[in-house]
């Protein structure tokens, strides 16, 4: 049998025309013939590679791996990506067994994928591109929101205000449910926004409803929609909701602890299964929202009075971000004001500015209504100022009044020692006590002393009663 059908001419005709490579061997491995497209392959004449065996071959270097010396080990079909001549090949060897007397064959394919390669090298190559200019693209889009009076570029250059941005950051780059906590007028819902326009979502919509300024009877049809003839007075035609609005993008829900209890549940739905279903309608939709959430009041104890769900509260509550209140990042004062400052005067055609002394003040102010009272704080101050230095008795009465000593006229140097920084604040508030009330008794009585021990001190302290 061997030898016969290779010196057949037909056969060799037949196979000498096939484009892939052909490699026969026999049972350990020795070449027994190869067709033309394999001597191109392996760079060598078929006198050279006939009756050697591929371990040999392999070893000169004529092609890695060999395949057929991994048949003739596992004894079965095996392909491998193979290296000749600084090309590429699939090989897939297959052992043949001839029943008529058990004699055993390596039958290698061998095709040049040398192109498919190469090919599939330059897409990925190109996807690489792509994906570096999307996010290029993304990078920019989100840079010239911040600066547009929509998205404003984010203030901030304390320690706190870093640790909030990179936790946003990453945040951003997982589609999770967030929760954003904080006290009123911290900027939780441009932190949410900011979220957004740094997520894969940012392309898409970041649609956002505020649970506290609807009517409980009107968030449901807000937020899911309703179909047409759903309620008396409905639109005829039906109604899309805001969870369809946000679809591919994100939903962010402001005020979640205003969420009526009965909602509740609905919500809890369309973050479990991504599904939810409109008003008077009996099919469910699905829709690919990302969930962000903020609220300034304490959820886990709504939990424990049965005002919110527990369920709920852990599934909004997978990641959390708090964004601290303005006294807890004093540093960023100055920058939130001189920001405001520039706006509304160019706003209000001003050119109004702060003294020292003011901004000491503001800096020292505790804030409750954190970023969004001090823009208002500011704008009062840039419209109402009658002149163009903003002077410290010129702030509003509230901060004033939360200074220490505010309306006693005090001026105390804190440079001094604590004993004399504490007669100095005796006798200024003796002295004032004096001029306000006009007599020692009533003085005395409302400084809560005895006239005699008022009387002990304006001696001490030389204070002549006018
Ligand atoms: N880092 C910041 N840079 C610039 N502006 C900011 C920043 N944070 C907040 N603001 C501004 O402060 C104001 C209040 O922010 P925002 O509405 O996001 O607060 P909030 O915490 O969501 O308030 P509420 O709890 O009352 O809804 C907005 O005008 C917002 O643009």
């Amino acid at each position: 049998m061997k030898g016969c059908f290779f010196s057949d001419p037909h056969f060799r005709e037949i196979f000498n025309h096939f484009r892939d490579g052909i490699f026969i061997a026999d049972h350990n491995g020795i070449a027994l013939w190869i067709n033309d497209a394999s001597t191109k392959q392996i760079g060598a004449s078929k006198g050279y590679v006939i009756g050697k065996s591929a371990y040999e071959l392999e070893e000169e270097g004529l092609f890695t791996p060999s395949v057929t010396k991994s048949v003739l080990e596992k004894r079965e079909t095996i392909s491998r990506v193979q290296t000749s001549n600084n090309r590429q090949f699939l090989a897939t060897g297959t052992l043949i067994t001839v029943d008529e007397d058990y004699s055993e064959y390596v039958l290698v394919h061998v095709k040049d994928i040398t192109e498919t390669v190469r090919s599939s090298l330059k897409l990925e190559k190109a996807e690489a591109v792509i994906q570096y200019y999307v996010e290029e693209i993304q990078k920019m889009k989100y840079e010239q929101h911040v600066d547009d009076d929509a998205h404003p570029r984010l203030i901030g250059k304390g320690k706190v205000h870093e640790e909030v941005m990179d936790l946003v950051k990453r945040v951003a780059k997982v589609d999770a449910t967030v929760l954003v906590l904080g006290e009123t007028g911290v900027g939780k819902s441009v932190i949410a926004e900011t979220i957004h326009n740094q997520s894969e979502r940012a392309n898409k919509k970041f649609v956002q409803i505020n649970c506290a300024a609807l009517p409980d009877s009107l968030i449901e049809s807000e937020l899911f929609g309703y179909k047409k003839g759903a309620f008396t007075g409905a639109n005829a035609k039906g109604k899309p909701g805001l969870v369809e609005e946000a679809n591919g993008g994100t939903l962010f829900l402001d005020e979640i602890g205003e969420l009526p209890l009965s909602l509740q549940p609905k919500l809890l739905q369309l973050l479990q299964d991504k599904m939810y279903l409109p008003l008077g309608d009996t099919i469910p939709r699905s829709a690919d929202v990302r969930i962000l959430a903020a609220t300034n009041r304490d959820l886990g104890e709504m939990v424990k009075k049965r005002e919110f769900r527990e369920d709920l509260y852990y599934r909004l509550n997978v990641v959390s971000i708090r964004v601290p209140p303005l006294r807890e990042r004093r540093e960023d004062i100055i920058p939130f004001l001189s920001h405001y400052m520039q706006h509304y005067n160019q706003k209000y055609e001003r050119s109004a500015t702060l003294t020292n002394e003011a901004i000491d003040t503001l800096q020292s102010y505790d804030w409750p209504g954190n970023i969004r009272e001090l823009e208002n704080m500011v704008e009062r101050m840039v419209i109402t100022s009658t002149s163009d230095v903003i002077l410290k008795s010129a702030l509003p009465e509230k901060i004033l009044s939360h200074e220490p000593f505010h309306d006693s006229g005090f001026s105390i140097d804190r440079n001094q020692s604590l004993p004399l920084y504490l007669e100095n604040i005796e006798k200024q508030a003796i002295k004032k006590a004096l001029k306000e009330k006009g007599s020692t008794r009533k003085a005395a009585a409302d400084l809560g002393m005895t006239q005699s021990a008022l009387m002990r001190r304006i001696k001490k302290y030389n204070i002549y009663p006018k």
